[in-house]
């Protein structure tokens, strides 16, 4: 049996938080006013990363009594179980040791789980990533006609396509001028075809990446992608019309990362060619593991490292650092008083980089499938509500967009805004540094939040008195602000594992497992279930509930 969680909701900080709630007045324009020190005194740093948590709707007494907590549901040894290789995912009975991918050849003292030398099992597979990726970025690798690959096409979904594309995006000005990544995760056949459509077949690589090898949209997806690489190499003549050479086209153009290298083999893409990792790794963990394996192609193997280095200094600092200067403790933390104390639901991300765009999106998996959860690691009921919906768009689109809502609605939307001082493209509107204007808005918005605009200041500009109403800010709308030196591979790496340390905290306060995903899985069951109903099976069709049986059968009325 597991070890029962910590009911958070019974500790004495959790009482004295709702105490403190209670009577707190959140006002930020006074608290600045009244405490020179303050923003000086909550900007903390994070390895590169300046991280400004000044904006939030705390007093000092609020984090110590967020520190209370943390420490009454035992957050650091929880962190320290995980590191060591406890088996904390408990549903799924495994080690959760994505943070040993990171660390460097040669830590002290070496990681051993369950007889398992994992930090040389970790080195060792990068060591061949590596190696790999050197080969086709240098034209070692060479496709079945002897081009060099030009076009890589990572197939993978969910933790096997998120974590990829994020980076590839957010490291664009790192990526080998000749040389190019493409994405395709959807089952909708629309993906492969337009990622596919415009591809040299002999110039193309595919990369599987899938940790079971058993996902439906991925696999379906490798076998379009296969079929279509033969029908193209025979079509134009590139290859015979032979088994054997459909074998060297797969042998030559697909290689796989997956923790199941047997299912790999039956695929048939040669063992030889596939990249492993480990069922410690969480998928949505995973794109420091091989599963970035398009990465390291795309921006070389020593700026991947610089990755995963950047990953383990935010580790580092996780585990060594006391909770009142611990950056992903803190905002977990300030994410649990937002959620369990002041009611939010949401949490914007809102990154003020368009690198950065897939990040929200990254971070929706990473957050939600962990903690959208209402069980506890031993089964029994939550006891509070857990994981807050997690969403955003890059600044300043965003502004023109949902904003309105932020500044003026009803709603409590805690939000992180990110920015880096330094563009990857410097460019200059006549006088103008654009990125400099970018930047005014990422301070406008966060001071706009933070302190709004009273019905005085609004008539002060001479607005007409029935339009005060409405143009009135409350402030008080908490925001933390994260600023960048540039994104390099580094502060990528750092932001990254950032979120994945906010996101434990909180699974931890909650008592939940944030690294299984039971959730997603009856969908999955329904939808083999429901395949042969779509295909025109009566029984099938039959056997269905009446609003999907109607559904189906009007879809199969309107098909062509
Ligand atoms: O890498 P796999 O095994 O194909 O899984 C893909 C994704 O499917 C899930 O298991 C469920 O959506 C994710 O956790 C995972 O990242």
């Amino acid at each position: 049996m597991p070890t029962p969680p910590i009911d958070p909701t019974t500790t004495s900080a959790w009482q004295a938080l709702s105490e403190h709630e209670s009577t707190l007045r959140p006002d930020l324009r006074t608290w600045f006013a009244q405490d020179p020190e303050r923003a000086q005194r909550l900007t903390l740093p994070l390895a590169d990363l300046t991280v400004d948590l000044s904006k939030n709707l705390v007093t000092d007494e609020t984090i110590a009594l967020l520190a209370r907590l943390a420490d009454e549901v035992q957050l650091t040894d929880r962190f320290a179980a995980m590191l060591a290789g406890e088996r904390i995912n408990v549903t799924e009975d495994r080690a959760v040791l994505h943070t040993a991918l990171r660390r460097p050849a040669g830590a002290q003292p070496p990681l051993v789980v369950d007889g398992q030398q994992v930090d040389e099992d970790v080195q060792r597979v990068l060591a061949e990533v590596s190696a790999f990726a050197e080969k086709v970025r240098s034209g070692a690798w060479t496709g079945v006609t002897g081009e060099r690959v030009r076009t890589v096409v990572n197939i993978g979904i969910g933790g096997s396509d998120l974590g990829p594309v994020m980076v590839y995006e957010a490291l664009a000005p790192y990526v080998a001028d000749d040389l190019e990544v493409r994405f395709v995760s959807n089952i909708d056949p629309t993906d492969l075809a337009q990622k596919t459509a415009d591809l040299d077949p002999t110039t193309t690589l595919f990369i599987v990446a899938s940790k079971t090898f058993t996902t439906l949209e991925t696999l379906t997806n490798a076998r379009l992608a296969r079929a279509w690489l033969w029908e193209r190499l025979v079509g134009e003549g590139r290859i015979e019309d032979t088994d054997e050479a459909r074998r060297g086209a797969v042998a030559q153009h697909f290689v796989a990362v997956s923790t199941a290298l047997d299912k790999v083999a039956e695929f048939g893409i040669d063992p030889a060619n596939a990249f492993g990792f480990w069922d410690w790794v969480g998928g949505r963990y995973s794109v420091d593991s091989a599963i970035g394996t398009s990465l390291a192609i795309a921006i070389g193997p020593d700026a991947f490292r610089e990755l995963l280095a950047g990953f383990h200094a935010v580790d580092e600092h996780a585990r060594t650092t006391p909770f009142e200067r611990n950056v992903p403790f803190l905002m977990g933390l300030l994410n649990v008083w937002y959620v369990n104390f002041l009611g939010a639901h949401t949490h914007a991300v809102l990154p003020y980089a368009q690198q950065l765009h897939r990040f929200p999106a990254y971070l929706q998996q990473l957050t939600m499938e962990s903690n959208g959860k209402s069980v506890r690691w031993d089964g029994t009921p939550v006891t509070t509500q857990t994981g807050e919906v997690f969403w955003g768009e890059p600044g300043t689109n965003g502004q023109h967009a949902f904003y309105q809502l932020i500044h003026q609605g009803t709603r409590l939307i805690p939000a992180d805004f990110i920015a880096v001082a330094n563009p990857a493209y410097p460019l200059r509107d006549g006088e103008t540094d654009v990125h400099a204007l970018f930047l005014a808005n990422f301070f406008a918005q966060t001071k706009a939040l933070a302190f709004g605009k009273t019905a005085d200041e609004v008539r002060a500009e001479g607005t007409a008195e029935e339009i005060v109403p409405a143009r009135v800010f409350s402030g008080n709308r908490p925001t933390t602000s994260i600023l960048a030196p540039a994104l390099t591979p580094s502060v990528v790496g750092q932001l990254i594992a950032l979120y994945e340390h906010i996101t434990f905290a909180q699974g931890v306060v909650w008592g939940i497992d944030s690294f299984d995903q039971w959730g997603v899985e009856l969908g999955k069951k329904l939808a083999l279930e429901i395949a042969p109903a779509v295909q025109g099976d009566a029984a099938a069709l039959d056997a269905q509930d009446p609003s999907t049986r109607s559904l189906i059968a009007r879809y199969l009325e309107l098909r062509d």
